[in-house]
């Protein structure tokens, strides 16, 4: 009993954590919806407040001819351990009702607050929560009497408005219906039987409730209805007997009443041998223990429902972003996770996982070898220049060694051409760098709203990729050097060991001083690139 009571107490909560935060149902799949409720439909007058007064032991609700029900009235009854018994409104959470009389005129109030003092009526519930130890946690919602003419004062489509107002609760898998009918009426006519029929085919969440059995015609009872002959429920319809008008205007106890209620059971002679299972407080037993277990069948569609909206809400964080600390320790300490969450997309991109480190490849492997095809080595070791650089270097006369000083130049002279390709490859991977750069930045996901410091992060890169690019060439720049440098004896004596070829034919004409062995000399020497 104490799991039952605290389980319905924690969908209770729910129920009015959902309100407090703006979820009462109505926008789609809301998890309000998901929890179960119960909800009082009938025709009006039929008794519906004074079924719900019954069930919370209090009088609280307004009451008086015509329409008085005008705006749904969500009423959650929270049993409590202590004594204290009082009521808070959702529209006004600092006020604590400890006098009911107040509670009545306050629902009243806050009914004309939206619909003016005409007969009109609103589809915005007015939310109510009753603390009491003498209460089962219950969450019901009491809704307009449905009718059948617009009285003077009323819009012509009032009838179809209520009904419409009526079905958008009643039609919710999650709400049980509460069917009020009264009893000194034909149950053919009954207005809240016909419209659960239609939301309700099997009956399964319909309850049948049958008042005003004091007030049938002498010589009838409801005997074939109650013991379900007569319109035939899933769940046993129950007899109510509520204060009447005069008992309401004789200020009768609600305690008094539901003693009333108990004895014209035992003592009905057509009732009696149904007492057990008759009047009001049987009836809040009989809810709070269906509760429990469309509760206990709805638990993991409910878990599963929250859990999705967990995720559904963790989703949007990320996407909207998490607080941002105050301290600046902690500003810090997330600046720098930015920063390595960059780090990590700008190392997928070079080493794989992401594409554009790929090119890097490319600059080394086509366009560097393209350029190196492109120099011009024809020009620079033509017979002619040979000729000259060689002159230029050891004078004219027939070497009986290379001639070192020639070979020097002409080396140093075809390597320096190596450094205009080997700097523009440089600016090629700094130029791909700088864009996989652009690109970390716009793909990381954790950046994302957080725009300048997108741009500190653009800027303080792209620094270090111009101070690395200047560095890699003046290395590029060295190391051509040092190639060009590294002449060794070593060199001079292969050259001279190696076999004479036969000259390449460039075109060039042969100088006027030049004889055969000279020729052949310098040909050979132009032949180094090879
Ligand atoms: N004698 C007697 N009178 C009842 C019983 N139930 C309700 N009444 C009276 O019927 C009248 C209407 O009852 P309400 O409980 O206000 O009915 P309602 O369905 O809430 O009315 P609306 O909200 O206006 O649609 C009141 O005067 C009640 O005293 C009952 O079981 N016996």
């Amino acid at each position: 009993m104490a799991t039952m009571e605290s389980l319905i107490g924690l969908v209770n909560k729910i129920q009015r954590a959902c309100t407090v935060l703006g979820d009462h149902g109505g926008q789609g799949m809301s998890l309000w919806e998901a929890l179960p409720s119960v909800a009082v439909v009938g025709g009006q007058s039929s008794g519906k407040s004074s079924v719900l007064e019954s069930i919370v032991g209090r009088d609280f609700l307004p009451r008086g001819s015509g329409i008085v029900t005008r705006r749904p009235l969500v009423l959650q009854l929270h049993k409590t351990q202590s004594g204290a018994e009082y009521a808070e409104f959702l529209h006004a959470p600092k006020r604590r009702f400890t006098d009911f009389a107040a509670v009545r005129k306050e629902i009243s109030d806050e009914t004309d607050r939206i619909t003016g003092k005409t007969k009109q009526i609103s589809n915005i519930p007015i939310h109510l929560s009753i603390y009491s130890p003498n209460v089962v946690n219950l969450t019901l919602i009491d809704l307009p009497g449905l009718t059948k003419v617009a009285v003077e004062g009323q819009s012509d489509s009032i009838v179809e408005d209520i009904e419409n107002m009526v079905r958008s609760y009643v039609e919710k898998p999650n709400c049980i219906i509460l069917a009020i009918t009264p009893a000194n009426q034909d149950i053919a006519t009954s207005d809240a039987i016909k419209l659960a029929r239609e939301v309700d085919p099997s009956g399964e969440r319909t309850f049948g409730v049958l008042t005003k059995l004091d007030l049938m015609d002498k010589g009838t009872n409801a005997t074939e209805v109650l013991e379900g002959r007569a319109y035939r429920l899933q769940h046993p319809w129950v007899g109510i007997v509520n204060r009447s008008q005069a008992d309401i205007n004789k200020n009768v106890d609600m305690i008094v009443a539901r003693r009333k209620e108990r004895e014209y059971f035992e003592t009905s002679p057509d009732y009696g041998h149904l007492a057990s299972k008759m009047g009001s407080e049987y009836l809040a037993k009989l809810l709070s223990q269906h509760l429990e277990l469309v509760i206990r069948q709805r638990i993991p569609s409910i878990i599963s429902m929250i859990n999705k909206t967990i995720d559904e809400l963790n989703a949007e964080l990320d996407r909207i972003g998490r607080p941002v600390a105050a301290d600046g320790g902690a500003q810090l300490y997330m600046i720098l996770e930015l920063c390595r969450a960059f780090d990590r997309v700008f190392k997928e991109h070079l080493d794989g996982g992401r594409p554009g480190g790929d090119r890097i490849y490319g600059v080394f492997d086509h366009q560097l070898p393209a350029a190196l095809k492109k120099l011009p080595f024809d020009r620079h070791l033509s017979l002619k220049n040979v000729q000259k650089v060689v002159t230029e270097a050891d004078g004219y006369q027939p070497h009986l060694i290379a001639p070192e000083q020639g070979y020097r130049r002409l080396i140093d002279g075809s390597i320096t051409y190596f450094k205009g390709p080997a700097e523009a490859s440089v600016d090629a991977v700094h130029f791909v760098l700088k864009e996989l750069v652009r690109k970390s930045i716009a793909e990381t996901e954790e950046l994302k709203r957080f725009p300048s410091l997108q741009n500190d992060i653009a800027t303080a890169a792209n620094e270090a990729l111009e101070r690395f690019r200047e560095e890699s060439r003046k290395t590029v720049v060295r190391l051509v050097e040092m190639e060009s440098s590294y002449l060794t004896v070593d060199f001079f004596r292969k050259l001279h060991a190696a076999p004479e070829k036969k000259p390449e034919k460039n075109g060039n004409p042969p100088g006027p001083n030049n004889d055969h062995f000279h020729d052949t000399s310098l040909a050979r020497i132009g032949m180094i690139k090879c």
